[in-house]
C-alpha cells in the first residue's frame, strides 16, 4: 500500500513539492513529503545518532528478512556484515583525495599546547587517585573517557549487507520498496514484524544523509531464473525513488532471497554491546533460524564473527491476516472500507468485512440502526451521517471477543530451547497463556523465567519481545519491567530479587502492539489486560520454579544432614567404643550385665565387635535414613508426576547426513 496513493512508474515525479498549491506572495504555507519529514525527525524511527543509526538499520534489515523467510515458511537462514569503513577508503570510494590537515588550529578537536598542559596534569592526578583507592581495596570507577581533546571526533563508516533465503521482491516493486517513504506489503491486520513500511527507506534516507551513497538490492523470487539487481537512492522532496541502475541478471544458482547493502555513518565501540545484545536476542525468541553476524574491519582484533546456529525445525506457523474487529474500527476506517469493499449491500457488507458479524447478528445490527437502514441497502450510497451510526451503534453493541487463531506465537518449546540454548540455565519454567484482547486486538503472552546462566548478572535481567522483536530501549518503563519489579512478590517463589540471576522473558504478540513512546521500543504499562496477562504469566512461571527449588532445598538439606551425621560417625563411634571398652574391661565388671548387654559386652571382649563394624554399621544406618527420607519426600511431592518434554537439538554443524531416531528418552543420530 502506498500512503501517496500512487501507482505508476517509480521513476516518474508525481507528488510533492511539485504538485504544492500555488502560493501568493504573502503566503508562508509550505507542504513537506513523508521522506523529508522522516529526514528531518529521524529520531522518531530510531535514527538518533550514528551510534543508533547503526543498531536501527542492522534492525530493520535483520526483521525484513525473518519476516520475508517465514511468509514462505522456509526455515530463515540469514547473514549480516558489518564492515568499517576507514575515512580513506571511503574517499577512494566517492573519489574524493585525502587532504592532510594544513591549517590545525581550525579543527573541532585542535588543542592548543597549554590546554594539553592541562589535561594531561589531569589525567595523571586521577591516576594517581585510582591507584591510591586500588591499594585501598575501594572501588574503582570508570575513569571520565579521555578522548584527548574536545571533537566530534573522526566520522566511521560502515558497510551494511544482510541477505537472507526469503521471499524475495517482485523485480518491478523493488524502486518503490525502497525508495518511497510509507510504502510497504504488510499494513494488513496481520501480526508482522514491520508494519509501518519505513524501516529500510530510513537506512537509505541515513545513508543520503550521512554517505550520499545509494542502496543496493539483489533479489529473486522463488523459480525465477534471474536476479533483480536495483542501485537506487531517494528523492526527498518528491518521495520518489531515483533509480540508478535497475537490471535483470543471472540466477545460476537457482538462489531466492533478498541481499541488501548500504553505506552508512554509524559508530561501532558504542553501539557493538547492543547490536550484540540484539542478535543473542533474536536467536532466543527465533531458534528455528540461522544467523551468521560478522563485524570486519581493517584492525584484525576487532573483527567478531559469531554464528546463532538452528536448534529446532519447529517454526511457528505463519500468522494470518484478520478482518477488523467491529469494537476497533473509527470513522475513518469504516470509510476506507466501505470505499474498498466489494460487497454490495450493507448486510453483507457487515457480515463479510469484520470478525464476530454473523449474518443474523448483521439483521439485529441493521434493524437497530434505525429506520433509514435496510439490509439490502447499497454499503457504497451510505451518507455521512448514517456511517456515523453504525460507528456508534459498533462501540455501544457487545460483539464475542476476536480469536487469537491469527497470531503466530513463538511458542513455549521455542522459548524455553531459545533460553536454554543462549543461555544456559540452572532452571528454566515457560508458561504460554491463552489469547486475550484489547480494544478489539487478540494478543498472546508467552513467559519465560530462568536462573543462573552465562552472562546474567545478579538480579533481575529482563528480556522483552513484541512480535518476536527484542526490545532492547526504554526498558524502564515497559509493562514487563514494571510488572517484574513492582508487582511480583519474588520471595514468595524462594526467589532472591537480588542476589540470584534472574531472567525474565516475556514475549507479547498481536495484531497490534501498543507501543509508546516515539521508537517503537517500550510497550506502555496502562493497558490492564495487557498488564494483566503479563503479570500472570509470570507468576506461572514462578509457581513452576518454586517446587523446584523447593525440591532443590530439600535435596540439599537432606545432602548436608548426611554430610554432617556421617562426619560425626567416626568420633562418636571412638567414644561410643571408649565407654563399651571400658565395661567390658575386667571380668568382674562384665558380671554385671544380664541378657542383650551381657551379650554386647562379651563381643567386645572377644573383639567380635570392634570399633570399625561400629563404624561401619552406624554409616549403612545413616545411609538407610537417607534413603527413606528421600524416598518418603518424593512420595508425597509426586515428583515421578513431574512432567517431562522432549528436546530435540539439532546438530551443530548441519554439513554430515545423518538421521535421527527419537525415543522417549534419547535421541539416537545414525551418521550416513
Ligand atoms: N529482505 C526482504 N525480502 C523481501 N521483501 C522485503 C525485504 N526487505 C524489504 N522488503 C519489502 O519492502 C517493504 C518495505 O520495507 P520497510 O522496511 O521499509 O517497511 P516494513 O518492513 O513494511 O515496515 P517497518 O517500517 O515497520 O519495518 C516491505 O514491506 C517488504 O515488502
Amino acid at each position: 500500500m502506498d500512503f501517496n496513493g500512487s501507482s505508476g512508474s517509480p521513476e516518474e515525479p508525481k507528488k510533492g513539492r511539485s504538485k504544492a498549491p500555488k502560493k501568493t506572495k504573502e503566503s508562508v504555507l509550505k507542504q513537506k513529503s513523508p521522506a523529508e519529514f522522516f529526514a528531518e525527525n529521524k529520531n522518531i524511527a530510531g535514527f538518533d545518532n550514528p551510534g543508533k543509526s547503526l543498531y536501527t538499520t542492522v534492525r530493520e534489515l535483520v526483521e525484513n528478512s525473518l519476516d520475508s523467510a517465514e511468509s514462505i515458511s522456509e526455515l530463515p537462514v540469514i547473514e549480516i556484515t558489518i564492515e568499517e569503513i576507514s575515512k580513506s577508503k571511503f574517499n577512494t570510494m566517492i573519489g574524493l583525495i585525502d587532504r592532510e590537515r594544513v591549517d590545525e588550529e581550525l579543527y573541532d578537536d585542535f588543542e592548543s599546547a597549554k590546554a594539553r598542559e592541562k589535561r594531561l596534569a589531569k589525567e595523571a592526578r586521577n591516576q594517581e587517585i585510582q591507584a591510591k583507592n586500588a591499594a585501598l581495596g575501594k572501588k574503582l570507577k570508570e575513569p571520565a573517557s579521555s578522548k584527548g581533546a574536545k571533537g566530534r571526533g573522526e566520522a566511521s563508516f560502515f558497510r551494511v549487507t544482510c541477505k537472507d533465503n526469503g521471499r524475495g521482491m517482485p523485480y518491478d516493486d523493488i524502486p518503490n520498496m525502497f525508495g518511497r517513504v510509507l510504502s510497504g506489503t504488510k499494513y494488513g491486520l496481520k501480526q508482522t514484524r514491520g508494519k509501518f513500511g519505513l524501516g529500510a527507506k530510513m537506512a537509505l534516507i541515513w545513508s543520503k544523509m550521512s554517505t550520499g551513497l545509494p542502496i543496493e538490492i539483489a533479489s529473486s523470487m522463488k523459480g525465477q531464473n534471474y536476479i533483480s539487481f536495483c542501485r537506487l537512492d531517494i528523492d526527498i522532496h518528491r518521495n520518489i525513488p531515483h533509480v540508478h541502475l535497475h537490471e535483470k541478471r543471472e540466477n545460476k544458482s537457482e538462489w531466492h532471497g533478498a541481499e541488501i547493502q548500504v553505506i552508512i555513518e554509524g559508530n561501532w565501540t558504542t553501539y557493538r554491546s547492543k547490536i550484540l545484545h540484539y542478535m543473542r536476542q533474536m536467536a532466543v525468541i527465533t531458534p528455528y533460524a540461522q544467523f551468521l553476524f560478522k563485524f570486519i574491519s581493517d584492525m584484525a582484533d576487532k573483527n567478531v564473527t559469531i554464528r546463532f546456529a538452528r536448534r529446532t525445525d519447529v517454526m511457528p506457523p505463519v500468522p494470518l491476516e484478520t478482518k477488523h474487529h467491529p469494537s476497533a474500527v473509527d470513522l475513518l476506517l469504516i470509510k476506507r472500507l466501505i470505499a474498498e469493499t466489494s460487497k454490495q449491500n450493507l448486510l453483507q457488507f457487515l457480515q463479510h468485512e469484520f470478525v464476530k458479524i454473523g449474518k443474523a447478528y448483521a439483521e439485529r445490527l441493521i434493524e437497530e440502526m434505525g429506520p433509514d437502514f435496510s439490509p439490502k441497502m447499497t454499503v457504497k450510497n451510505l451518507s455521512s451521517q448514517q456511517i456515523v451510526r453504525i460507528h456508534q451503534l459498533f462501540r455501544q453493541a457487545k460483539f464475542d471477543d476476536p480469536s487469537g487463531d491469527c497470531l503466530s506465537p513463538a511458542g513455549e518449546y521455542n522459548l524455553r530451547l531459545g533460553i536454554i540454548k543462549e543461555l544456559q540455565p540452572d532452571m528454566v519454567a515457560t508458561y504460554a497463556g491463552s489469547p486475550q484482547v484489547f480494544e478489539g486486538h487478540p494478543f498472546i503472552v508467552e513467559a519465560g523465567i530462568s536462573l543462573g546462566g552465562k552472562d546474567v548478572k545478579q538480579g533481575l535481567n529482563i528480556f522483552r519481545f513484541a512480535n518476536r522483536i527484542p526490545l532492547l530501549f526504554e526498558q524502564g518503563a515497559d509493562v514487563v519491567t514494571r510488572t517484574a519489579l513492582k508487582r511480583i512478590n519474588w520471595n514468595n517463589y524462594k526467589i532472591n530479587q537480588v542476589q540470584d540471576k534472574i531472567g525474565v522473558f516475556v514475549s507479547i504478540v498481536s495484531t497490534k502492539i501498543p507501543f509508546k513512546g516515539t521508537g517503537k521500543e517500550y510497550i506502555g504499562d496502562d493497558i490492564t489486560e495487557i498488564a494483566s496477562a503479563v503479570k500472570s504469566a509470570i507468576q506461572q512461571c514462578c509457581n513452576q520454579l518454586k517446587s523446584k527449588i523447593v525440591k532443590k532445598l530439600q535435596d540439599r538439606e537432606r545432602q548436608d544432614r548426611k554430610r554432617n551425621l556421617t562426619r560425626y560417625i567416626p568420633d562418636a563411634s571412638r567414644a561410643v567404643m571408649d565407654v563399651l571398652n571400658e565395661m567390658a574391661g575386667h571380668e568382674s565388671k562384665r558380671q554385671r550385665y544380664r541378657g542383650e548387654d551381657a551379650e554386647l559386652v562379651r563381643k567386645i571382649a572377644s573383639q567380635d565387635l570392634t570399633e570399625v563394624t561400629f563404624r561401619e554399621n552406624l554409616a549403612q544406618y545413616v545411609e538407610q535414613v537417607d534413603y527413606e527420607m528421600a524416598l518418603e519426600y518424593a512420595t508425597q511431592s509426586g515428583v515421578n508426576d513431574e512432567p517431562r518434554e522432549d528436546i530435540y537439538l539439532n546438530a551443530l554443524e548441519s554439513s554430515e547426513k545423518s538421521m535421527d531416531f527419537h525415543s522417549p528418552v534419547f535421541v539416537f543420530r545414525l551418521i550416513l
